[in-house]
């Protein structure tokens, strides 16, 4: 809950910026009229946030000034780094320059950020009508807006930079977000991906820049979940970079000093926490690309109090689980034999262990969900990292990869040692799957595969769910060839399958956490569930396991085509939501309460399609204009919000106030409204002093007093207020 201190701060911060807009004149009604900046005279502006990024005539991009990001509310609506106007057509030559970008992470496809950049334009165009190129050929563009081509736009990010999406929050903001929150212009926000650009994909720190992936996997909640592009937010925070290169770059949009650690960056993570959660309370928060250091130690820190998950802890293990699962469906055994799967796991970052810790689990669930279970199920993973296998004999052992640390008098029985290389481990466990993710492309060498062809299963499994493609630990066709054709093929992103001659297919998986999250997220939106509980996790993965059929699973096929992302996002998100009701954790979505849901999770079908009828599906709507002026506090969103469709500040007389439907006693008046078009309750009651306008549903508003009227009093008060003072 928000702090007492803090909510007092958000309290000032909006009556500052109440004053302001109540004391500038320039927020005053008045026919849209401006001057040139000749003589250092002001352009008067008749609008403020987006509508001025989104203006061509007003719009200066990233040369906004903080002061007046400041006046016109655009504080985090564009990326920390002030720029010049020089400074902004350097980059812009730079990046016409370069129009093929192919860094050495690029996709294969050439013409990959060309694509990019098209579907972007059409993005910030008309986003029904891109919605509905994605999902109708999603297979195709998938790559594009999400990986691998999502690497790339953001490695070069800085230079791609148009025109800006989503939210800033930067180690400058202290102390301001609770009242930056409030220049996103929409009322109601139900999914934020956020990244702080430390670990983007297998990339490494590209600070700022970041902010591309967060805006991909959004797209696919979109695509995926239909989950509404309205109410989508994707967030950087930008706490510096590490990245020297971006320090140095001139051209580089975000802050560029190392990041902040320890205390400090909790600080500012905790801040933006408060304030999003303050703002939007029923929002969910996915965590993404965070490096490993503080991806553990954020989900430890939010989970039981917020509605948060991290996507490369928890939905990359939902993943590996339910490819694990199939891969022994695929050996033609029970799922039931899982916990005797031998594995190795290359990668000891967030995701590796957070497949392992997730995988242990399962496995002590099925031999009998307690403390013997849990504890004899970790003897089924090796864990190698940059430095080896990981024993007990390891001095300084990350604490999250502690409990997999081989013992090493068992290591030595098996002809093992600290540090062992990938290679002979995998030559002396003859594991039953091998699993890569540790961002090392070819990590899976010719020698480790060979290896691998001693392993005990039927059917042995290769995971190199790395990203982008270059950083796959090995291709398809490596694995298949080396191997042999008698296995199971997984990766991170996109591979063709592989023409094994005589008319078969090497079927290539692809095992990413895409076939989880929007499913996770749409779920949880839809079952009001206060937290993401483990079981959640759980059915999310059981029920991605089991949307393969036993004649796929036979043929190699253990995760689903992307074409049918949307139907195994319902399915999956159909499990989260009867699995919160199950946890009593549910409490219900808009005018479904709790209990009715619980009636509605009895019948398969009828959440089914209680998750369908709640996806967004892109459809043009037909609009209708409303002259004139109104006001109306929401009461189909799940915040009460009063909204105005008059952008500027005015004043008006209220004639009409219902509390609970009634006509209220209450005394209307004159009032002076500042410039907001979507207030939440909070700031209506800093307005509205004597009104409680959590009980207003509706009030109606006459005749306002003449702008004239307005400015005689401004300009004729004080000279009057001078006057009397003077006798
Ligand atoms: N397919 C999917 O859905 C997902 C894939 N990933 C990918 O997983 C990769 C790793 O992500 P994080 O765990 O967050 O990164 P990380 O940087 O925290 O971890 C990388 C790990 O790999 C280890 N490593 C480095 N060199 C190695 C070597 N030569 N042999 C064995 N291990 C080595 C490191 O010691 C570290 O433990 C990234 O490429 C990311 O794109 C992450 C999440 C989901
Ligand atoms: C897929 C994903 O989340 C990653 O590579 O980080
Ligand atoms: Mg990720």
């Amino acid at each position: 809950m928000p702090s007492f201190y803090n909510q007092t701060r958000a309290a000032s911060s909006l009556m500052r910026r109440l004053k302001r807009s109540l004391i500038n004149p320039t927020a005053l009604p008045r026919p849209r009229c401006f001057t040139t900046t000749e003589g250092h005279r002001p352009t008067l502006v008749h609008k403020r946030s987006l509508d001025i990024l989104h203006d061509p005539w007003f719009n200066k991009g990233t040369a906004f000034s903080m002061t007046e990001r400041d006046r016109l509310d655009l504080r985090g609506l564009l990326p920390p780094n002030v720029m010049s106007s020089e400074q902004q057509i350097e980059r812009f030559m730079v990046d016409l320059k370069r129009l093929e970008v192919q860094a050495r992470d690029g996709p294969s496809d050439p013409n990959a950020l060309a694509k990019w950049r098209i579907l972007n334009r059409l993005h910030d165009r008309n986003e029904t009508m891109y919605y509905k190129v994605l999902i109708a050929n999603i297979e195709e563009y998938a790559p594009i807006v999400y990986t691998p081509t999502v690497g790339l736009v953001c490695q070069n990010y800085s230079g791609l930079f148009r025109r800006p999406r989503g939210m800033y929050f930067s180690a400058e903001d202290r102390g301001e977000m609770m009242s930056m929150v409030y220049n996103w212009p929409a009322d109601q926000v139900d999914m934020i991906v956020v990244t702080d650009g430390s670990r983007i994909l297998g990339l490494g720190d590209l600070g700022v820049q970041g902010i591309g992936i967060a805006i991909g996997k959004l797209d696919l909640y979109v695509a995926a979940a239909g989950i509404n592009p309205q109410r989508v937010l994707p967030v950087m925070i930008d706490v510096g970079t590490n990245n020297e290169k971006l320090i140095k770059d001139p051209l580089y949009l975000g802050l560029q000093q190392h990041r902040l650690d320890g205390d400090e960056y909790i600080a500012v993570i905790d801040e933006f926490m408060e304030a999003v959660f303050t703002r939007w309370p029923n929002v969910i928060v996915q965590f993404e690309d965070f490096q490993s250091k503080w991806a553990f130690k954020l989900l430890q820190r939010y989970r039981n109090t917020h509605r948060m998950f991290n996507d490369d802890v928890q939905g990359t293990a939902g993943v590996a689980i339910a490819g694990l699962l199939g891969a022994v469906r695929a050996q033609g055994r029970p799922m039931i034999d899982f916990p005797k799967q031998k594995i190795v796991v290359a990668g000891a970052g967030s995701a590796g262990i957070g497949v392992v810790n997730a995988a242990r689990k399962t496995m002590a669930r099925m031999l009998g969900n307690n403390e013997t279970a849990f504890d004899s199920a970790k003897s089924q993973f090796w864990v190698v990292d940059a430095n080896g296998l990981i024993t007990d004999e390891r001095q300084n052992i990350d604490p999250d990869a502690l409990p997999f640390a081989r013992r090493i008098n068992e290591a030595g029985r098996q002809g093992l040692r600290e540090g062992a290389g990938l290679a002979e481990v995998v030559r002396q466990v003859q594991p039953d799957v091998l699993l890569g993710l540790s961002a090392v492309g070819g990590l899976f060498s010719k020698e480790v595969l060979e290896a691998l062809k001693g392993s005990t299963s039927t059917k042995p499994a290769i995971f190199a769910m790395s990203n982008p493609t270059k950083n796959a630990e090995c291709t398809p066709e490596e694995a298949f060839k080396i191997v042999g054709d008698n296995i199971i093929f997984a990766s991170g992103s996109p591979f063709r399958d592989v023409d094994l001659g005589n008319g078969r297919i090497g079927h290539c998986n692809q095992g990413n956490n895409m076939y989880l999250f929007p499913g996770i997220g749409l779920g949880t939106l839809l079952s009001g569930s206060r937290i993401i509980s483990d079981g959640m996790l759980q059915a999310a993965a059981e029920r991605l396991a089991a949307y393969m059929t036993e004649e796929e699973v036979l043929k190699g096929m253990i995760f689903p085509p992307i074409s049918k992302i949307r139907d195994i996002t319902k399915e999956v998100a159909a499990a989260v939501v009867q699995e919160a009701v199950q946890e009593d954790l549910a409490e219900g979505y808009r005018d479904i309460d709790a209990r009715e849901l619980q009636k509605i999770c009895q019948d398969q079908e009828e959440v089914l399609e209680y998750v369908q009828n709640n996806m967004w599906s892109p459809e043009y709507p037909t609009l209708e204009l409303r002259d004139g002026f109104f006001w109306q506090i929401g009461i189909d969103s799940d915040t009460p919000i009063f909204q105005s469709n008059w952008g500027s500040a005015h004043r008006v007389h209220l004639t009409e106030i219902y509390v609970d439907s009634q006509p209220s006693p209450l005394v209307c008046g004159d009032f002076m409204i500042p410039s907001y078009n979507g207030w939440d309750v909070r700031k209506v009651r800093q307005v509205f002093t004597p009104i409680d306008a959590d009980a207003i549903l509706h009030c109606s508003i006459a005749n306002r007093s003449s702008d004239v009227l307005i400015w005689v009093i401004i300009l004729v008060a004080p000279i009057l207020l001078v006057r009397v003072m003077h006798g």
